[in-house]
C-alpha cells in the first residue's frame, strides 16, 4: 500500500510503525548554504522515547542540523548537505524513500506557532491526514482530534469550541494546537526548533509539561536557548558550538544531568553556567 492510499487503521499505533518512537541517528552530517560550511561532520544518536536537546549559542547550526532531521534542510536554496540520518537504522535521504515519507514519521514544530488561521481548530489537527494522503471515517476523525488535543494538553480547554477558528487561540494555546496538528500524522519523531521563544513564562510551562507528558510516546528533539528549560525537559543534551567563523560541531554530547553537573569540556561548563553565549 501507498502512502497515496493509506487509511487512518493503517496509521494507528500496532497496525505499522507509525506512531512506534524511533531511534534517530545522525552519521557524519555536514551542511553548506552556498560556499558557506555551517556543519561540520556531526553525528549523535537521539534515543528512541527520549528527549534530546541541542544546545549552544547563535548561529552554531542547531536548527541547520534539526532541519536535516526531517529533510527540510535541502527545501533551502543552495542548500547542500553530505551524511546519513537514520531512522532505526534507515536511511531518511536513501535514493527510494519520499521526502513526503521522512516528513510524516518526523514532525516539526516551530518557533513561531502557526495554525492555519482562519480553519477550525478541528480542522487544523486533521490537516495534515489529507496532505498524506491517510483517510479517515467521520468518528475516526473525531476521535483523533480528542486524543490529539488531549496529548497536547488542550483539550480541557478547548472542547467546547473546536468550530472556532486557529487564529482566536492565545500564542500558548497556538502552539499547543500545533503539536496536536503534529501528532495526528502519527511521527515516529517530533523536532521542536525553540517552540516557546515566543511564549509567556505561563505557556512556556504549559509547552514544558506537555513534552514531559509526551515524552515516552514520542522521540523528542528540540532545540532551546534556555538552559534551564534544557535541564528541565530533557534527558540528554548535545552542545554545538561554531567558533570564530569554523563549521558548527558537537563539542559534548551525554545525559543532560552530567552535561550540567560533571561537563568534561571547560567550553560546555562556560556555556552551561552562564558565561558566554
Ligand atoms: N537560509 C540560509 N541561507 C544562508 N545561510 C543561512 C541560512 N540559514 C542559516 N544560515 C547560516 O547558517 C549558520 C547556522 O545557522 P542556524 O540558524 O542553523 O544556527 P542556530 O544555532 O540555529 O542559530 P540560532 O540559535 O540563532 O537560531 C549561520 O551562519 C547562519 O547565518
Amino acid at each position: 500500500m501507498t502512502d497515496a492510499t493509506t487509511t487512518f487503521a493503517d496509521a494507528a499505533p500496532g497496525r505499522s510503525t507509525a506512531g512506534t518512537p524511533a531511534t534517530l541517528e545522525a552519521e557524519a552530517v555536514s551542511a553548506w548554504f552556498g560556499d558557506h560550511k555551517v556543519l561540520d561532520r556531526v553525528s549523535l544518536t537521539m534515543p528512541a522515547r527520549e528527549v534530546t536537546a541541542l544546545i549552544g549559542p547563535s548561529g552554531c547550526g542547531k536548527s541547520t542540523f534539526l532541519r536535516i532531521l526531517n529533510r527540510m534542510h535541502e527545501l533551502i536554496a543552495a542548500a547542500s548537505l553530505a551524511g546519513r540520518v537514520l531512522l532505526d537504522g534507515q536511511d531518511i535521504y536513501d535514493r527510494g524513500r519520499r521526502i513526503t515519507q521522512a516528513r510524516r514519521q518526523i514532525g516539526m514544530v516551530f518557533q513561531k506557532p502557526n495554525p492555519f488561521p482562519a480553519m477550525s481548530l478541528y480542522d487544523n489537527v486533521v490537516a495534515g491526514l489529507k496532505l498524506n494522503g491517510i483517510k479517515a471515517t467521520r468518528s475516526g476523525k473525531d476521535d483523533l482530534v480528542e486524543e490529539c488535543l488531549t496529548r497536547a494538553g488542550l483539550w480541557k480547554e478547548v472542547k467546547d469550541r473546536l468550530r472556532q477558528p486557529g487564529g482566536a487561540l492565545s500564542g500558548g494555546q497556538q502552539q499547543r494546537l500545533c503539536i496536536a496538528r503534529s501528532l495526528a500524522v502519527r511521527p515516529r519523531v517530533l523536532l521542536m526548533d525553540e517552540p516557546c521563544s515566543a511564549l509567556d513564562p505561563t505557556s512556556t510551562r504549559r509547552i514544558e509539561e506537555t513534552i514531559a507528558e509526551l515524552s515516552g510516546e514520542v522521540t523528542i528533539v528540540i532545540v532551546t536557548h534556555n538552559m534551564q528549560q534544557a535541564a528541565r525537559v530533557s534527558d540528554n543534551c548535545a552542545f554545538f558550538l561554531a567558533e570564530q567563523g569554523t563549521p558548527g560541531v558537537i563539542v559534548e554530547h551525554g545525559p543532560t544531568d552530567a552535561m550540567f553537573h560533571s561537563p568534561q569540556d571547560p567550553r560546555t561548563s562556560d556555556y552551561v553556567n552562564g558565561r558566554f553565549g
